[in-house]
């Protein structure tokens, strides 16, 4: 993973640091210590030049004090000629110049003609290569190189510069005079190189340095030095001496001869032909600021070793707590990766740069599928995004802004639902942050709901079929309670769904009509798992009764238990209305109202059977309208059919309740009258004759005369059938016709 990429990186940077810092204070210390030595080399120099400066002051004063001596010996003497005055005068000067070895009197031939050492005497000491040259100026002190030995009597020039000093030498000077036309006199004083050399050396120079005083033509005059120089320094010595001609006073530089290190300075006489050369190898003048330095580092390189040691164990302590860290991520990782492989649903997380960090198999197996979609390699959620368009059902959003607006802390949330590109999946898509430990972004859950699309889309139509259903349609649970109801069920019963679901149907629109055998018959079919149909009659909520065709289904859930009903309504109240009519057409005579034959004959029937069960009376009359086919034949068929039903309104108003009248052919009526006897019977045949014979019937304008002969026959428990009692009532009518009509007549049983 990249992390670890990263954390390689940090390391290889943290060495990179770390010898960084090593080598900051690698130079650091290579710094301080290169300023200590050229600290000390600058003191060295500093010292040098004093001690040159201190040498070469002294040497003039001392050399000015030997001029002066000898200029004043010169004029002291300048009148005697004795060299005894001379030896004694020069005796007594010497005593006064601890720094003089000798001092002796020259002739004009340059022999010694006096001295303060007699062993001087007669001695022609070379003078040519005295500076300055002799020029005729006689008062400069003239200086001669440096001279092994005690003095004149057993010295010698050493000549060579470079070479080691003797240990015992004198410096020659010589100072003249003119003397008359005769010559001129000169005084040579030997000075002790050794005076000067332990003034040097009481004035403290160190045991690095050495001191060396030339004349200006690179003679040595003296020393502090016991070795002899090597080549080299002696033609650095003979670049510098050169220089001094020019007019050089005071100098100093680092020479870097063959084979050494000098710190070397000078400093040039103005009124005498010397310089003191001051050196010292620096090396050694360095010497104690290198072990200054060693000493530091001693110290200090522990030090730093220790602390980057230290440094670098945190740094290695830090990284394996990380590490640990880390691995302990990645197990959770794992872990989650292994959980999220079991999820059916596809899961992507993405990281604040947007690209995936993680996918589920089910994407890895989405992303198979839809290969042609969905781009290779490193996934980032634009273009995962990018696959999908919305569905406009749930979420304006592009799939791109929302989770984009999630990743970038925007929004806590966002869900939608989208088809992809195909138009054939739905999916739905719902972002949430997610934040672990330092890895922060995006898990993206993607469910395929298309089944569940196309489920809700059938469920939508199946709905609509529901609401547009003409029949009502109830929905209950096992307890009769309603769940749910269409839109014909309120117009079938007045309550809309949102009054009926809740509330159960025998509560809402039961009639009463229905008695509890009913009912329980019912329950008894649905409870077993069967399909009940029936008709029964409701109340509407306006409390209006209804025929309502029933047919309720049984629903068992999976376990196989009722757990719902179906109820399917018909209203069939018209139906029921229009077979009341035609049962009530089949059983009344279309003309006059009255029962026909075929009623009349099941009613005679009926109490027929209640007259055997329980012996109670009942007669029948049989009334026949008389001449009637004459009325027909004067008044035209129309009045005769207005007779009749004129006759039938007078009979029925002569009539209790439970008395029936009916027409049983042509102008031929019956009526069966229970719980009557023979004169009972008779009083109504005569009530009903009288009645109609009394008033003529008004019709057209014409009044017409009816009349009506009656048959009187008690039903009698021992007929067999109603036909007989009919047949007994026919005979009395016969006769009553026979005996004239307008009558009443018996039958023969009655009698
Ligand atoms: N207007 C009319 N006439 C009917 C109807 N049914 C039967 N008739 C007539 O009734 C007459 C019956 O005549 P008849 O059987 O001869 O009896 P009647 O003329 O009444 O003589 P009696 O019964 O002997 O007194 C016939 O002329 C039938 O056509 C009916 O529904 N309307």
């Amino acid at each position: 993973m990249r992390r670890y990429r990263w954390s390689r990186l940090a390391d290889l940077g943290f060495l990179a640091f770390l010898t960084a810092c090593a080598a900051v204070a690698g130079a650091a210390l290579y710094y301080h210590g290169q300023r200590l030595e050229r600290q000390a080399a600058t003191a060295e120099r500093r010292l040098l030049e004093a001690d040159a400066l201190h040498t070469l002051d002294h040497l003039e004063q001392t050399l000015t004090t030997v001029n002066l001596t000898l200029q004043s010996l010169l004029e002291t003497g300048y009148t005697t000629h004795d060299a005894g005055t001379w030896n004694t005068l020069l005796a007594d000067a010497l005593r006064h110049a601890p720094h003089l070895r000798s001092l002796s009197l020259l002739d004009d031939h340059g022999q010694v003609q006096a001295s303060s050492n007699p062993a001087n005497i007669g001695l022609r000491p070379a003078l040519e290569d005295y500076l300055p040259h002799e020029s005729g100026r006689l008062g400069l002190l003239r200086i001669g190189s440096l001279h092994t030995g005690r003095d004149l009597a057993d010295g010698r020039p050493v000549g060579d510069p470079t070479a080691a000093p003797p240990e015992l030498g004198f410096l020659p000077v010589i100072r003249g005079v003119a003397k008359g036309e005769a010559g001129m006199l000169s005084l040579l004083a030997t000075v002790n190189v050794d005076y000067f050399l332990n003034r040097i050396w009481a004035h403290g120079l160190e045991q690095t340095a050495w001191i060396d005083v030339l004349r200006y033509d690179g003679a040595l005059l003296f020393s502090t030095r016991e070795r002899a120089l090597d080549a080299a320094i002696q033609t650095a010595n003979t670049d510098i001496v050169t220089g001094w001609r020019t007019g050089y006073e005071l100098g100093g530089l680092d020479q870097a001869p063959a084979g050494h290190t000098l710190i070397t300075t000078w400093r040039v006489a103005r009124a005498l032909p010397i310089g003191v050369l001051a050196r010292a190898e620096r090396e050694q003048a360095v010497q104690a600021a290198r072990l200054e330095i060693h000493r530091q580092a001693i110290i200090l390189v522990p030090l730093i070793i220790l602390a980057m040691a230290g440094v670098l164990a945190g740094y290695v302590a830090l990284r394996r707590d990380a590490r640990r860290r880390i691995a302990a991520q990645d197990r959770d990782f794992d872990r989650m990766a292994c959980l999220l492989d079991a999820l059916p649903a596809s899961v992507l997380l993405f990281g604040q740069d947007g690209r995936a960090l993680l996918t589920n198999r089910a994407w890895q197996e989405f992303a198979a599928t839809h290969a042609a979609q969905v781009p290779h390699g490193a996934l980032h959620y634009r273009d995962y995004a990018r696959l999908f368009r919305p569905d406009g059902s749930r979420s304006d959003d592009t799939a791109e802004a929302g989770i984009g607006a999630v990743l970038l802390d925007e929004k806590p949330a966002f869900e939608g639902e989208f088809t992809l590109a195909d138009g054939h999946s739905a999916l739905r898509l719902l972002a949430r942050p997610f934040s672990h430990d330092r890895l922060r972004g995006v898990v993206v859950l993607q469910l395929d709901v298309s089944d569940r699309k196309r489920a809700e889309e059938r469920n939508r139509l199946l709905h609509a079929a529901l609401d547009a259903a003409a029949n009502a349609i109830v929905i209950t649970d096992p307890d009769a309670v309603i769940e749910w109801a269409n839109p014909a069920f309120a117009a079938l019963t007045g309550y809309t769904p949102d009054e009926a679901v809740g509330r159960k149907p025998k509560d809402l629109i039961s009639s009463g009509r229905q008695d509890a055998a009913f009912y329980s018959a019912l329950w008894e079919t649905i409870l077993r798992g069967e399909v009940w149909r029936g008709e029964l009659v409701n109340k509407r909520k306006d409390g209006q009764l209804y025929h309502e065709a029933l047919t309720i289904t049984p629903v068992p859930d999976r376990s196989g238990r009722v757990a719902h009903f179906v109820a399917v309504k018909e209203d069939v109240t018209q139906r029921k209305l229009q077979e009341h009519d035609l049962k009530r057409l089949a059983s009344v005579d279309p003309l006059t109202g009255v029962s026909n034959r075929r009623v009349f004959m099941e009613r005679l029937a009926f109490e027929l059977a209640r007259v055997r069960r329980y012996g109670e009376a009942a007669a029948l009359l049989m009334l026949d309208l008389d001449h009637f086919k004459l009325v027909n034949d004067r008044h035209g068929h129309a009045a005769g059919d207005a007779v009749l039903r004129s006759f039938t309104e007078r009979a029925a108003a002569e009539l209790r309740q439970t008395d029936t009248l009916g027409r049983l052919g042509g102008e031929e009526f019956a009526i069966l009258l229970p719980e009557t006897d023979e004169a009972g019977a008779c009083e109504l045949a005569e009530r009903i004759r009288l009645r109609l014979a009394g008033q003529p019937i008004e019709y057209g304008g014409q009044s017409i005369a009816v009349t009506v002969s009656t048959g009187v026959a008690l039903l009698e428990s021992t007929d067999p059938h109603a036909d007989a009692v009919l047949a007994r009532a026919d005979e009395a009518l016969y006769r009553a016709k026979q005996r004239g009509r307008n009558r009443i007549e018996c039958a023969d049983a009655l009698r």
